[in-house]
């Protein structure tokens, strides 16, 4: 199977580094003409993930027509140009999905947006608990690959499995989707916590009632309860939800400490999917009548409608419910 890669971030280089481990060739297209230059001359994405030594058999290319005929391409453009850069890709592949988001303005999500770009294309969506760079030091990972075509999952899995990479398969791509997108979120939320100092118990609590948030969003959207409390969902969530290695969190972070939502974002060369993420989540989940009060908060804290006091009086002045 041959595997093209879609996007030179830190995501999109550590999956053909994972896809290129065993020596077969992996062509990885990247916006940026020094991340071109630096995969092919220096072998390294100096600006993207810096310090990892890539294989030989990753070459890069700024010419999304050289991606023509390959059999499997990883898209890793953030989910908010997905459907541009697909647009300009050539057809035929089977489209593996590995952006964490949901489309501003539409309120798709990456599988609809590639559904649209490429109709008829073969989909999949890779995704859980994965930062980047210790994807490409090696170091042991789980994910779930959820494909429609159970035979074209297991030649995925087969082809993308290593010793310290595993794919779980899963047949329901909405669900995995959906985990990806909402814990962006969710970690934003809980980098507020964290930024804000209100302790060990309120992030545990977040956790908690954010995943009970993705749940009903989830199951509103047609997700399988069960990707939602796998590596998709609840695995993902518990990752970035706990450390400063994820952007997200970071991001949050910095609200709780009461910087500006606009100098956080600015100048950004790295992507927060849930900033983008955040304000058609709960306008989608508006329009389906579905509870999503952290969501909500969030949102208000990245528009600069409320501050942090402001945010989380609403949410503990919340009328008492049962938990389920
Ligand atoms: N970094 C991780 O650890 C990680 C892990 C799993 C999933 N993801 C997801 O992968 C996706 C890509 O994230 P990343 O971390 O690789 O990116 P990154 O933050 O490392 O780099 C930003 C990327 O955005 C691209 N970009 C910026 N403007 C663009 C435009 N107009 N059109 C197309 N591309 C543009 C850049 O070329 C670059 O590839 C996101 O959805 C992210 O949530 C990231
Ligand atoms: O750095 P983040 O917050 O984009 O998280 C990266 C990955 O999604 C973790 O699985």
């Amino acid at each position: 199977m041959k595997i093209g890669v879609i996007g030179g971030g830190a995501w999109g280089t550590a999956l053909a580094q994972v896809a290129a481990a065993d020596g077969a060739p992996v062509l990885l297209w990247a916006r940026e003409a020094e991340v071109v230059a630096g995969i092919n001359d220096a072998r390294e994405n100096r600006l993207f993930l810096a310090g990892v030594p890539l294989s030989p058999a990753v070459r890069a290319t700024g010419d999304l027509a050289d991606l023509a005929g390959l059999d499997a391409l990883l898209v890793v453009a953030p989910a908010q140009h997905v459907g541009a850069v697909l647009r300009e890709t050539p057809a035929g592949a089977a489209l593996v999905l590995c952006a964490k988001g949901i489309e501003a303005g539409s309120g798709r999500l990456v599988s609809e947006v590639a559904a649209d770009a490429h109709p008829g294309a073969a989909l999949a969506v890779l995704s859980g608990p994965t930062f980047a760079h210790e994807v490409a030091q090696g170091l042991p990972t789980a994910v779930t690959l959820a494909v429609e075509d159970e035979a074209l999952g297991a030649r995925l899995a087969e082809r993308l499995a290593r010793p310290g990479f595993r794919p779980y398969r899963s047949t329901d791509v909405i669900g995995a989707e959906v985990g990806g997108a909402v814990k962006n979120v969710l970690a934003i939320a809980c980098g507020v916590v964290d930024g804000a100092g209100l302790g060990q118990n309120a992030r545990a609590a977040l956790i908690a009632r954010g995943f009970a948030e993705m749940t009903r969003f989830g199951l509103a959207k047609g997700a399988r309860p069960e990707t939602l409390a796998g590596l998709a969902g609840l695995g993902d969530l518990v990752l970035t939800c706990s450390s400063t290695s994820s952007r997200n969190f970071s991001l949050g972070r910095g609200l709780g400490e009461g910087q500006s939502p606009a100098a956080l974002l600015a100048d950004r060369r790295t992507v927060a999917e849930g900033a983008f993420t955040a304000p058609v989540l709960a306008e989608t989940a508006r329009a389906m009548s579905v509870e999503m009060p952290i969501v909500d908060a969030v949102c208000a804290l990245l528009d600069g409608s409320a501050d942090v006091g402001t945010v989380i009086e609403r949410l503990l002045a919340r009328p008492l419910r049962a938990e389920i």
